[in-house]
């Protein structure tokens, strides 16, 4: 039987910089990964891709707020901002996927699932808004913003300019995890849990609803990962490996480590929240939860890591 990979893609991996942002450079970009998504089902793994919107989602947000300034054109609630994102990235990604396996002669078909993922409506994240989404600002620009938009929340995100940030709760259940398995098992290439998934409630009469916030998909990836019981978990984002001291003159690239081993760097605070922290932590969780190995690397590098020749290995 083959192995499983949920193969996670970063949403600012989808945009190599802030002057190639638009949805035809993101095609591209996407198009990159399919082909070293398809090295590794050549490789023997049936792959499930899941991916971020971080920007994405910010951007179609903001385009909302901007044009409902217009008379009798409506705002997007930031729930459908995530599912229309679901929808846009999960096409290209097909697409990329479908048109790579057919100049391979791969005999595959990949498939988008739209995705809801139950999270508590009581999760503090409600009142703690921490997921940076959309476009980087400048200090002066972020000041500006606060107070020409009084509610919302701006915060430095890892050293790359400043952020707007959304509620962020955590996953607790993937509402279409049966069929994402069963397309798996029956050998479709499935994209999903999208921008984290969609998040939804349920209310007080077990029905299932919609609520604003973006669920950070490295969490969605790993709890979908442990519950597929896949072999692998691969967080594909925007560097080769995690770093100690990153940014800084004594910067140093980690290859191989245990859980413990990673532990005690996240406790000397080398992995910045709200970019390399999530990350660490879903890694932690999908080993935790009976998870063998997990790899962070970047796009370019993922056939390399997956023979174990490059990025950045987490074992239990
Ligand atoms: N310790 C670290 N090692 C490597 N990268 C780090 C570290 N801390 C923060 N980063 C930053 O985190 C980024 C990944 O987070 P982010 O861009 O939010 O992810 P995504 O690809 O999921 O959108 C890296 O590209 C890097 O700029
Ligand atoms: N939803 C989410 O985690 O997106 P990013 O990976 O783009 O931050």
């Amino acid at each position: 039987m083959s192995k499983l990979a949920v193969i996670a893609i970063g949403g600012n991996s989808l945009i190599k910089d802030k002057d190639h942002q638009t949805v035809e450079e993101q095609y591209n970009a996407i198009c990159g990964t399919a082909k070293h998504i398809a090295d590794i089902i050549e490789k023997g793994y049936e792959v499930v891709v899941t991916h971020g919107n971080g920007p994405q989602v910010g951007f179609i947000l903001r385009r909302s707020e901007i044009a409902s300034e217009t008379e009798g054109i409506h705002s997007v609630p930031l729930v459908s901002c995530g599912a229309d994102t679901q929808g846009a990235i999960g096409y290209q990604i097909q697409q990329a996927l479908n048109n790579e396996f057919a100049k391979r002669d791969i005999h595959k078909k990949a498939v988008t699932v739209v995705t809801q993922v139950e999270v508590d409506k009581e999760d503090k994240a409600f009142s703690n808004p921490s997921k940076p989404i959309g476009s980087f600002y400048t200090k002066e620009q972020a000041d500006e913003l606060k107070q020409e938009h009084l509610d919302w929340n701006l915060v430095e995100d890892a050293g790359r300019g400043f952020r707007r940030v959304v509620p962020s709760p955590i996953p607790k259940e993937i509402i279409e995890k049966d069929v994402i398995d069963k397309l798996t098992d029956s050998g479709y290439t499935v994209v999903a849990v999208g921008g984290g998934g969609i998040p939804v409630i349920k209310d007080d009469n077990n029905q299932l609803r919609g609520i604003d916030a973006v669920i950070d998909k490295d969490y969605a990836s790993s709890l979908l990962a442990s519950q597929l019981k896949a072999d692998l978990l691969i967080i594909s984002t925007g560097v080769k490996k995690v770093c100690i001291n990153f940014g800084k003159p004594d910067e140093e690239a980690l290859d191989k480590l245990s859980v413990e081993e990673i532990k005690n760097l996240r406790e000397e605070g080398h992995f910045a929240p709200g970019s390399m922290l999530p990350k660490i932590n879903a890694t932690l969780n999908f080993l935790e939860n009976g998870g063998k190995k997990a790899i962070i690397t970047s796009p370019e590098n993922l056939k390399e890591a997956v023979a174990g020749k490059d990025g950045t290995h987490i074992y239990r």
